[in-house]
């Protein structure tokens, strides 16, 4: 039977980067899971082995630790743009190149007043933990000609102790759910949005700035929305950061209902109702997953569906 190549690339992928950039004593740490995936002109290594277009991973993955010291890592976006960019215009049979970038948070260890009576404060200035929150992450994909940078973020979990409802329901034979007039709402948010930056000759948007303030706006939008279904919470969320960020035309997410069950404590005499303050089994799984895009009216829906389950 003959056989034709179809869609092809290739890179080095979980690049683990950490930067330290020292400004005297003080020290600032980049943490980055970067993946290089280029196509092009790539035939020849597919059909007879002939390696004369293959820029090796390996080089790939040298490119990374190099361009993270000679430019250093501002964003994740930033750093994904001069990778991209580089990889695109330095190698005539590269057509495309796709980077994607995970980037873990680190906070400072804060003093304890004790501590810093016999240490100067100086020296705590390198030293971080882990922040327990949400991953970012990043997509930056270049043509030669237009850029599109995706940004997200995954593991972002909240809870509403209250102002959530779930009721009116659709009911059949199989359905058992009670109604639910006080429930928690809790969910990880993984979240992946679209800028509308294309072109080299526009200016590209803060991406500090933008992240930090479309985690913002999906924060306050979860903790103020009164739900009554997660599919509603979900939709203020995106619309919140429609509405507030110019720069971002379409966001999807993809939402699990983690689930907290009341438990039945009427064998033991107990009432345990959500008003007085309740016991809830979490459950782990199954649960349910909600997934949906908002778009500015007008444009284009190209967030892939299932951008957020990778
Ligand atoms: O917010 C919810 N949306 C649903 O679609 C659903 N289905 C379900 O069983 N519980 C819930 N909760």
């Amino acid at each position: 039977m003959p056989t034709i190549l179809g869609q092809n690339q290739y890179g080095k992928a979980e690049n683990r980067v950490v930067k330290i950039t020292r400004n005297g004593a003080t020290h600032h740490i980049r943490d980055l899971n970067v993946s290089v995936a280029l196509s092009g002109d790539m035939d020849d290594v597919h059909y007879s082995g002939s390696n004369s277009h293959v820029l090796p991973t390996d080089t790939t993955k040298n490119t990374v630790y190099a361009f993270a010291k000679e430019h250093g890592i501002e964003s994740p976006e930033q750093f994904g743009i001069a990778l991209a960019r580089h990889f695109v215009t330095s190698q005539e049979p590269i057509g495309r190149a796709r980077i994607r970038i995970e980037e873990y948070a680190w906070e400072r260890i804060a003093t304890s007043d004790a501590n810093s009576r016999f240490i100067g404060a100086d020296e705590v200035r390198h030293s971080f933990v882990r922040k327990g929150q949400e991953t970012r992450t990043a997509q930056i994909t270049y043509d030669g000609e237009s850029w599109e940078i995706l940004t997200g973020l995954t593991g972002l979990t909240v809870l509403n102790s209250t102002n959530s409802e779930f009721w009116g329901y659709v009911k059949d034979r199989y359905t058992t759910l009670q109604e639910d007039y006080d429930r928690i709402l809790a969910t990880d948010v993984t979240a992946v949005w679209r800028h509308n930056w294309t072109d080299d000759a526009q200016r590209p948007p803060h991406w500090e700035k933008s992240y930090a303030q479309t985690k913002q706006h999906m924060l306050h939008a979860f903790a103020e929305t009164y739900s009554l279904s997660l599919q509603q919470t979900l939709y203020q969320m995106g619309s919140r950061v429609i509405n507030s960020r110019a720069e971002i035309d379409e966001i999807r997410f993809s939402m699990p209902n983690k689930h907290h069950f009341r438990v039945d404590l009427e064998p033991f005499g107990l009432k345990n109702d959500a008003a007085d303050g309740a016991v809830y089994y979490a459950a782990d799984r199954p649960y349910g997953l909600i997934e949906a895009t908002v778009l500015r009216d007008g444009a284009e829906q190209r967030i892939p569906v299932d951008m957020t389950n990778l």
